[in-house]
């Protein structure tokens, strides 16, 4: 089978957050199984930069009044087509934001310009090849099955995978004449109080509709969490799948790992000491023998991190340290550096974003926090299970679905892999780190812990098969 995959991000190549990482992995886990993936990204200028030998394989005269050419290049094993489009995508700054972290007042075009070249490689127009399926992802390719449904070319069965309903790119209704699209398009895909949004575009127009753990698909059915989608997301509830993200292995694989100070695996896991000292010298933390808390993370209102910034004074008083890497909002990254500021040696923070230290990270920290009042999957709890650092996360979402909290029927089980708490609340966070604090003091049972997690399948195996059932069925429906 063929498959077309649009996307803004790719890991290894552009990455602001999870999406990259799936985007990158799932192609790779599908290809034994004999699916093909070819994934559309715009030519950033890193992208433009790290891609070796692409060879020009089309060329779009009039994507929404822009110019474009179509390079395709294999990059670690991924088959990539590149939508060089330089007025759109030839910027400085990040994916969607100028580096003054704006966004860019175009994001609208540039990702209907995206959208838009896969509709039209779905219809033929990269020569020789044709895609059986298309598999979209966010917002910033929700117009794809919207303009493949709008075309005169057949249509292809069409998926559209949710990493985050809080992005929805939503627009005024003045852009709509720009798009292309038949009149009739506004009413019956596009239209959200009167503006345009692109994410309810993909989800009225795509055949199928999935998003990143089970339990994250039935809370979109829900007020809370759907936000302000939740009535289109259950008018299209046979066909909503809840598929839980896997990771790549080889590259979260503690025993191979080239950016830790030791390697290790859950046979010799006394060699963590030496990750452990790295990063305590790396964050100039004092090196007594309290637990290292980490936190890697967008800095956000939905990652809990306000709640991280009230309770760092509770996690110091009870013994603890705290390293956090992150970017983001500004408010929230001052409050941050208040807290380490206050307690230096106990709490540190390196702004930005870092994909080396970050594996460090997993590696060095006795317990990773995530503190997310809403989470579709989260990835960075399924890379500490693997890297023998225990989750202490908010009951919610993919992380409710991926972690097995400590209680005494768990544990005695020997089925625990974490720590859960309820999400949104400083309180339960404060708790959650005194019990963690505690069980990390009863050394059998932290160890234990730690090996019940490094024992979990987190790779991509079952949720690969899972994506090839959805593929398999939408295919051979014709839709
Ligand atoms: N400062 C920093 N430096 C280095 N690395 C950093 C970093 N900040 C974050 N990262 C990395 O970025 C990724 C973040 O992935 P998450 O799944 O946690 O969240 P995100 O909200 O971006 O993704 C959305 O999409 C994914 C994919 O479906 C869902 O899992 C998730 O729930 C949803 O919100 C991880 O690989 C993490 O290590």
């Amino acid at each position: 089978m063929q498959v077309l995959s649009v996307t803004s991000e790719l890991y290894p190549l552009i990455k602001t957050g999870g999406l990259a990482d799936v985007a990158g992995a799932l192609p790779l886990a599908l290809r034994g199984h004999g699916i093909e993936t070819k994934t559309l990204v715009p030519g950033y200028p890193a992208l433009m930069k790290a891609i070796r030998n692409p060879v020009k394989r089309a060329e779009f005269a009039d994507l929404l009044g822009e110019q474009a050419v179509l390079l395709e290049a294999n990059h670690d094993g991924l088959d990539i087509l590149i939508l060089d489009a330089p007025t759109l995508f030839d910027r400085p700054g990040g994916p969607y934001v100028d580096p003054n972290s704006r966004d860019y007042p175009d994001n609208w075009k540039r990702f209907a310009v995206l959208s838009k070249a896969g509709a039209e490689i779905s219809a033929g127009a990269l020569p020789g090849w044709q895609p059986d399926l298309v598999h979209a992802h966010d917002w910033q390719a929700a117009l794809t099955p919207v303009f493949m449904r709008y075309s005169e070319m057949p249509e292809r069965p069409s998926l559209l995978t949710i990493h985050n309903i809080a992005f929805q790119g939503q627009f005024g209704a003045e852009i709509f004449p720009y798009l292309g699209l038949p009149v009739h398009a506004f009413a019956e895909a596009l239209e959200y109080y009167g503006g345009i949004s692109y994410l309810k575009g993909g989800l009225v127009t795509s055949h199928a509709i999935s998003t990143v753990s089970p339990s994250y698909a039935e809370e979109i059915l829900t007020p809370t969490f759907g936000m302000g989608l939740e009535g289109v997301i259950a008018s299209r509830a046979d066909d909503l799948y809840g598929i839980v993200n896997g990771i790549d292995a080889t590259v979260w694989n503690p025993s191979t790992d080239p950016h830790l100070a030791a390697h290790y695996t859950a046979a010799s896991l006394k060699k963590r000491q030496a990750n452990r000292s790295a990063l305590e010298a790396r964050f100039a933390l004092d090196s007594d023998g309290g637990p290292i808390f980490c936190v890697i993370s967008r800095l956000t209102w939905q990652k809990g991190m306000d709640l991280l910034a009230e309770v760092a004074d509770t996690l110091v008083a009870a013994g603890g340290k705290l390293v956090i890497l992150g970017s983001g909002d500004h408010g929230l990254e001052s409050g941050l550096l208040s807290a380490a500021a206050r307690h230096k040696g106990r709490v540190a923070m390196v702004v930005g974003y870092n994909e080396p230290l970050s594996h460090l990270m997993q590696a060095g920290s006795d317990a990773i926090l995530i503190p997310s009042r809403f989470e579709p999957c989260g990835l960075t709890q399924l890379y500490a299970l693997r890297y023998g650092c225990v989750p202490v996360v908010a009951r919610t979402g993919g992380l409710a679905d991926t972690i097995i909290d400590a209680n005494e029927a768990a544990l005695a089980a020997k089925a625990a892999t974490g720590i859960q708490f309820e999400s949104g609340s400083a309180e339960a966070l404060r708790s959650a780190i005194r019990r963690t604090v505690r069980l990390y003091g009863a050394a059998k049972v932290w160890s234990q812990l730690q090996k019940q997690g490094m024992k979990c399948d987190v790779s991509w195996g079952r949720s690969a098969e899972r994506y090839i059932d959805l593929y398999q069925r939408l295919v051979s429906k014709g839709q």
